[in-house]
Parts: structure tokens; sequence; C-alpha cells
């Protein structure tokens, strides 16, 4: 992964070469500070630790008990299903990924009813293993395999932590299961069985994966000057702290689209405490140059956009045409085309003042997701240090959490009385 700060110098809001080497010192302090939260294994800085701690041959043992399948269904949701969804959807297999990480019913009918369920492996994931809309998602998969005559004990791998309801399913029934690494959480766990089990049921190359991981491990460095992560946690903190709330997110590669909304969940829940943070919006390059760009260029100057983009890809050739104004795109390539559009939109920020910083990696292949997975995790890491930010909780998910168990009858909870409460300007 290689970061590019060029385009966040002398903008606005913008940094200067002396903010970033004030800034150093403070990255030093923090990377000791990470550094010895990794090496104690310490909560949450575990998961920089998962290149060297995640063990491939357990996850190849788990899904080896399947026979290939046809497709592969993750139940799971926010961590537990956006890690296996990025490199799912950035890696091509004929070994079909679906995802249900949401509870619309539409949604999930439409789903069940064009699986082949007898050679779908369900991969239902919950860390915490009481999660409403996991388990609520798993109870009708299972219904929707019985009643395909289908033995679903037979189709379904269990990946949770220690205690919760989908641990002592998988007990109760001896179902394949993998443990959720300790001290650990969610956003965090892509680099782990979370992440990986469905990487392996589709026959990509986990070993590779966690190379890459390895690859960003070994690029941290006690100054963001030596390391590409650190240098892009201690940037989008330090433009957040001079105004840029907002970080879009902009891959120019459709395979890294899901890749924007794992970040999403990796940056907003980790930094989005104590009235601080900065918001992740998501976008995709070329596409959102004709949607969001205008904004982005002419609205507030709040925010700074990321710019991903692979250096080397599979290309496709524009045929000559004698189209009037368009011959120019005669002879040229698709991918000629979306690069010169990442390069005229990057400079096209620059042009009006609003910070944009570069992200490549070689490639979309496995050790390429594993080291920029790993290297937005140190960044989030990073800036969270910086920050000062309680980095791995997430208390302020739990409201919500009590209020909807409490509407369904799953207990008193004052949080649902408050529902109750709602105070209405109804329009009809
Ligand atoms: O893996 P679990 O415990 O089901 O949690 C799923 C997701 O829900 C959250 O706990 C937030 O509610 C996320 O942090 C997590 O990734």
């Amino acid at each position: 992964m290689r970061v590019d700060l060029g385009n966040a110098l002398e903008t606005t809001p913008g940094l200067t070469t002396e903010t970033l080497d004030r800034l150093d010192d403070r990255v030093a302090a923090a990377h000791e500070r990470i550094a010895g939260g990794m090496a104690d294994d310490e909560f949450g800085y575990a998961a920089l630790t998962l290149p060297e701690t995640a063990d491939p041959d357990a996850i190849d043992a788990a899904v080896d008990g399947f026979d290939r399948p046809e497709a592969v269904l993750t139940v799971g949701i926010g961590g537990s299903a956006l890690g296996a969804a990025t490199l799912s959807n950035a890696l091509s297999s004929d070994v079909d990924a679906y995802v249900l990480d949401n509870v619309d019913p539409d949604d999930t009918r439409a789903l069940l009813a064009d699986l082949p369920l007898s050679e779908t492996v369900v991969n239902v994931v919950s860390k915490s293993g009481t999660t409403a809309e996991t388990l609520a998602n798993f109870l009708v998969v299972r219904e929707a395999m019985s009643d395909a005559g289908v033995d679903w004990t037979d189709r379904t791998l269990v990946t949770t932590g220690e205690g919760g309801n989908l641990r002592q399913l998988a007990d109760r029934h001896d179902l394949p299961s993998l443990p959720v690494p300790d001290g650990v959480p969610g956003r965090f766990s892509a680099l782990s069985t979370v992440g990986l089990a469905v990487a392996a049921l589709q026959g990509h190359d986990v070993e590779a994966v966690l190379a890459g991981g390895r690859d960003g491990m070994d690029a941290l460095a006690g100054s963001l000057y030596e390391s590409p992560a650190y240098a892009y946690g201690a940037a989008t903190y330090a433009l957040a702290e001079r105004g840029a709330l907002t970080n879009a997110v902009m891959p120019y590669a459709e395979s890294l689209e899901t890749f924007a909304e794992w970040f999403a969940q990796l940056w907003a829940e980790s930094l989005g405490k104590d009235g601080l943070g900065q918001t992740p919006a998501r976008a995709l390059g070329a596409t959102d140059q004709h949607s969001q760009l205008q904004l982005y260029r002419a609205g507030p100057p709040d925010k700074l956009v990321t710019l991903v983009r692979p250096t080397e890809r599979a290309d496709v050739s524009i045929p000559e045409t004698d189209l009037d104004g368009l011959a120019y795109l005669g002879g040229s390539s698709l991918g000629g085309l979306l690069d010169a559009e990442f390069e005229a939109t990057e400079a096209s920020l620059a042009a009006a003042g609003v910070p944009n910083v570069r992200v490549e990696v070689d490639r979309v292949d496995e050790r390429s997701l594993g080291e920029l997975l790993y290297g937005m995790e140190a960044a989030c890491v990073l800036y969270g240090e910086l920050a000062s930010v309680s980095t791995f909780t997430q208390p302020a998910v739990e409201w919500g959490k009590k209020a909807a168990r409490g509407l369904l009858g799953g207990g008193d909870f004052a949080e649902a009385e408050a529902v109750e409460q709602k105070r209405e300007l109804r329009i009809d």
C-alpha cells in the first residue's frame, strides 16, 4: 500500500510539512503505545497481530469438511459480514458468495428463492452470538433449508465467540465451528476466521491474504514518513482537526466498492466518540464523478477525499470510432480512461483547494487486499491514539439495540418506552 499526501498540503482545510513534522513526534509515541499493545495482546491492539496469530490451517480444516459448494451464504452483520464480503466481492471465484446482513423480508425471501440450498454452505458469523439480525436471519435460513429437504446441520459453519446462542447451537448440533479471536473487535476481524472462512470456501489463497497483512505489519514504524498506514491515519486525523469532518472514500475499481463499505464501519464505529470523529462517505470512481463530485469540489470546505486505485489491472480496449469528437477514445482502453479520470479528479479537487489523499495498491489480489485491509486498520488505530478516543468499543450502538428488543417484548428497557414517546409533527 502506498500513500501520497501531496494533495493535502496547502488546501482548505489543509496541512503543511511543518504540521506533519510536529505531528510526527506524536506518531512516534502512538506507535510505541500500539506496539506495546500488540506485544501484550491487549484488547483491540490484538487485531494488528492477526497476520501472525490467525491460523489458516484451522480455517482450512473447518471448511474441508464441506464438499466444494456452488454458493456460500454469510449470515452476519457489521464486521461479521463486511470483511468476508470485501474479499468475496474483490476476488473472482466460481463459488458464488452472498451475504444476509439485513432483515429486509423482501430481500431475504428473494435470496432464499434463488439459492441452491442443497449446494450452499451457510456461514453464520457472530462474535457475541446474540445479534438479533443475525440470529433471526439464521432461523429463517435454517427453516428454508429444512423446507427444501436439506439437512441444515450438514451445510452450516459457525464462527462465534465462546458464549452466546450461536455457540450453544453449534455445541448442541455438533456443527463445524471456528472461534472468533479474543480481543479483536468485529470491524477489525477481516484478517481472522471471521473474514477468511468464506475466502477459503471460495478457493482463495488465505495465506496470501495474511502475507499481505504481514506486509502491512512490517511497514509499521515510529514515523509517518516511514509508514503508509500511519501517514494516512495521521493526515486524516490532522485534517479532521482542521475541519475535514467527512472522508469520502472513492475507490476507482468496482472490485473495491465493498471495501469502502467495510472502511465506513471501521472509521465510523472506531472514531465516532465523545463528539469527535470523521464521517466516512462511500463513493466509487469514476461513477461518482457524475454524482457526488460536485459537492466534494464546490460544497462546504469540510471534507477530504481518499482516492484508492490498483496500479495494475486487466484492461479492455476501446474500439476505434469515426464518431465526431470521439476519436480520442478509440484505440485507448477502459483502464486507461479510468486512470485518466482518477488523475483528473485528483487534480480537479486540488485545483479547488479540496484536500485529497492517494492510496494505491499493486493490484486487486489476495496479497494486496490483505495489505490494504491491514493498512487501514492500523491507520484507524493510529488516528484513535492521536484523537485519544476509545477506538475499540462502540457503546453508542447499544441504546437502539435495547429499544428494538424492548419493542419486541425481549425485556423491559427504558429505551423502548422512549420510542413510544416520539414527538410527532406529521404532514400527510
Ligand atoms: O459479531 P456480532 O457480535 O454479531 O456483532 C456484529 C456487529 O455489531 C456490532 O457489535 C455493533 O452493534 C459491531 O461492532 C459488530 O461488528
